[in-house]
């Protein structure tokens, strides 16, 4: 019982799990796939994140580069004034136009060169250069000022250029501050951010200039005092921002938004490129903020990823990720499902099997125990043998009383004749010529009887090779079959009232008698006995005491003959006896005397009278007489009947003809 609990309780638990095993597996694949996804989006972002710097980063180097290449263009052109004491207008433009500014410097304004002028020059200068073909010409603004700078060239030299010629850029603080530092260091120097002479009050843009101070070279420069003293002018370049920006960044200029900020701190007056001015598409979250030292001067760069730039990056990655977990999921849930369910089946199957096996064996049990059979099972290669309590109790035994068990101990509790026949039956069985073996045999009770079994068994397993391996069976106390069938057996063949052998015992008898006289060459004697008188008893007496005459005379009679020879009642008061073995005539008839002198002897009667009858006999002898049953039996009773005709109360051997 407890067994079946828990076997009902692992069920329901196992239904429990075939129901919500997937649904777990699904939500925990599911969790997972959540966490991959923000994985994926994470990293995403991630390489978004590093593209970006390294967009940004290649930005600024873009710029930076840009701008080296502007100083080649001014080193040149200050190397042209380092080697002429005079640079003409024209050699200036030669210069200028073997630059092929548009070409291959996009962007730049121009190239020009400011004189420095000092006062007491002013008015010489303004004649000469006017001298020049420049009637109009002067330097601007006008004013007294310690030192005079102005555009004398600028290349090229026509269109917003033309507005500067003559502007005195040193008149004006962001760009003296960076022409001062170029004449103090002798390096480049750029400038702030400035409003250039070119614009027009259309379109404008922030401005900056790159100078390079130019010295007299005539005697040495050695610190700032003979660079201010020897100075003779700059080679700059003007630069619009916007025009100095178009292009630097190709095909995927759009994805970068770039502010530029002169300066170290992003200031909006110091603001000089408006990048994100009207982008909507800025990624909020991708800014890089980067500082760019050029020529004394620092520009605070801020880049923008714009949407355009994320997109270069495959952003995929989670929705893949995610649709593919979701799919995987589902798949293993569904194989989980698939499994569970399965196993629940296998496993409810196998309850149920052995739920039935339990039923079965209960039943089985409950059979043999009722029908008190016992097993028994032998390995016919090693004799190990099991019993079951059954088997034990059929001849009193406890079980354990027999231990150890084994073959042995059926031979040694079996019947020497039963277990020979039973040996035989086995071999035959286990040769293969009958299909299961049975045998009825005895065991020795415990109590010393003999109790009759129905031992029966059959091979139930072969080794590999193919030999008998296992071999089962049952044993049925039959005893009781046994005495019931041999008292049926005995009826069949008995007279009730005397249990003498009846006419077909005798007929079975003489058969037998006959074949051995055969063989042996001996006689038979055959004696037809009738009671005479016996009418009287029962009519005089009544019934009972006809009876116990009967029964008295078959006493007597079979007190006269061996055991080897068999008195039968064949009829009411008939007898028949069969001598075996008989001798000749006379000794038949000695015999028939003898049972007549017997059976004469009064009989005592249950009312107390005495009974008084006598035999006619007539005698038939094998093998003079007849050498079938059937002859022999005529023979006799012809004889007993001459008797019976005649005296009775006699003894007549028969002859032929019907003389006795
Ligand atoms: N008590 C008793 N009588 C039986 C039994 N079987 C047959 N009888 C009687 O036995 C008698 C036989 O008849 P008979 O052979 O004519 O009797 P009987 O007096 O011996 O005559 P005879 O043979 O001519 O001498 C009948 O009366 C039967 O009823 C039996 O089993 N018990």
């Amino acid at each position: 019982m407890e067994l079946l609990a828990k076997i009902k309780e692992t069920g329901s638990l196992n239904r429990f799990l075939a129901a919500w095993t997937p649904l777990a597996v699904l939500l925990i694949g599911l969790g997972f796939n959540v966490v991959l996804y923000q994985f994926s989006v994470e990293s995403v972002r991630e390489r978004q994140r590093v593209y970006f710097d390294f967009r940004a980063r290649e930005a600024v180097e873009r710029i930076e580069s840009r701008m080296a290449t502007y100083q080649q263009v001014l080193r040149g052109a200050a190397g042209n004034f380092d080697s002429h004491e005079q640079v003409s207008r024209e050699q200036f433009r030669n210069y200028a136009d073997r630059q092929a500014l548009e070409a291959y410097f996009p962007g730049i304004q121009g190239i020009g060169f400011a004189q420095a002028i000092a006062p007491k020059d002013l008015q010489t200068h303004i004649t000469a250069v006017r001298a020049q073909g420049f009637p109009s010409y002067s330097v601007q603004p006008p004013g007294q000022r310690d030192l005079y700078s102005s555009i004398v060239y600028l290349e090229p030299f026509s269109g917003r250029n033309l507005r500067a010629f003559g502007f005195d850029m040193y008149s004006e603080p962001v760009r003296r501050t960076a022409m001062q530092r170029s004449v103090d260091t002798g390096e480049m120097a750029l400038s702030g951010k400035v409003r250039l002479q070119q614009e027009s009050g259309i379109q404008e843009q922030s401005g900056f200039l790159i100078y390079q101070a130019i010295y007299f070279r005539d005697r040495p420069i050695t610190n700032i005092e003979e660079r201010r003293a020897q100075l003779r002018g700059w080679v700059y370049a003007p630069f619009r921002m916007n025009d100095f920006l178009q292009g630097l960044f190709g095909e995927q200029g759009h994805d970068l938004i770039i502010d530029i900020f002169d300066g170290e701190q992003m200031l909006a007056k110091a603001q000089t490129y408006y990048g994100s001015l009207e982008r909507p598409d800025i990624q909020q979250g991708l800014e890089s903020v980067r500082t760019l030292h050029m020529m004394g001067q620092t520009w605070t760069i801020r880049v923008y990823a714009s949407t355009s730039l994320l997109q270069r990056v495959d952003h995929r990655l989670p929705i893949f990720a995610a649709v593919a977990g979701v799919l995987l999921s589902s798949l293993l849930a569904g194989l989980v499902f698939l499994l569970v369910s399965a196993k629940s089946r296998a496993e409810s199957a196998a309850r149920a099997m052995t739920e039935d096996l339990s039923l079965e064996k209960t039943r089985l049990n409950a059979i043999l125990e009722g029908t008190r059979v016992g097993t028994w099972e032998w390995n016919v290669q090693t004799g190990q043998t099991v019993f079951n309590e059954q088997w034990a109790a059929i001849v009193g035994y406890q079980l354990a009383e027999l231990k150890p068990v084994s073959i042995q101990t059926w031979i040694g509790m079996v019947h020497p004749e039963d277990l020979q026949k039973s040996d035989l039956l086995i071999k035959q069985h286990l040769a293969g010529e009958t299909p299961f073996y049975e045998c009825e045999a005895r065991i020795r009770h415990k109590q010393g009887h003999w109790v009759w079994v129905l031992d029966r068994g059959k091979i139930g397993k072969w080794s590999e090779d193919g030999k008998p391996l296992i071999m089962s069976g049952t044993h049925q106390d039959i005893t009781r079959e046994k005495q019931k069938m041999d008292t049926y057996q005995h009826g069949a063949h008995h007279d009730v009232l005397t249990d003498l052998p009846n006419r077909i015992l005798l007929s079975d008898r003489l058969s037998q008698s006959l074949a051995l006289a055969e063989r042996e060459q001996t006689h038979v004697a055959l004696l037809f006995m009738d009671l005479d008188g016996f009418k009287l008893i029962n009519d005089n007496h009544g019934h009972d005491a006809g009876d116990v005459v009967l029964q008295t005379v078959a006493r007597r009679i079979q007190q006269c003959i061996r055991a080897s020879d068999t008195l039968a009642r064949v009829g009411g008061d008939e007898f028949v006896a069969l001598l075996q073995d008989a001798g000749d005539e006379q000794e038949a008839l000695k015999k028939a005397n003898l049972f007549n002198s017997e059976v004469r002897r009064p009989i005592p009667l249950p009312d107390g009278g005495e009974g008084h009858v006598s035999l006619s006999i007539g005698i038939a002898i094998y093998p003079q007489h007849g050498i079938t049953a059937e002859l022999l039996s005529e023979h006799a009773d012809q004889a007993m009947y001459q008797v019976k005709k005649s005296s009775k109360n006699a003894a007549l051997v028969y002859r032929s003809g019907g003389a006795a």
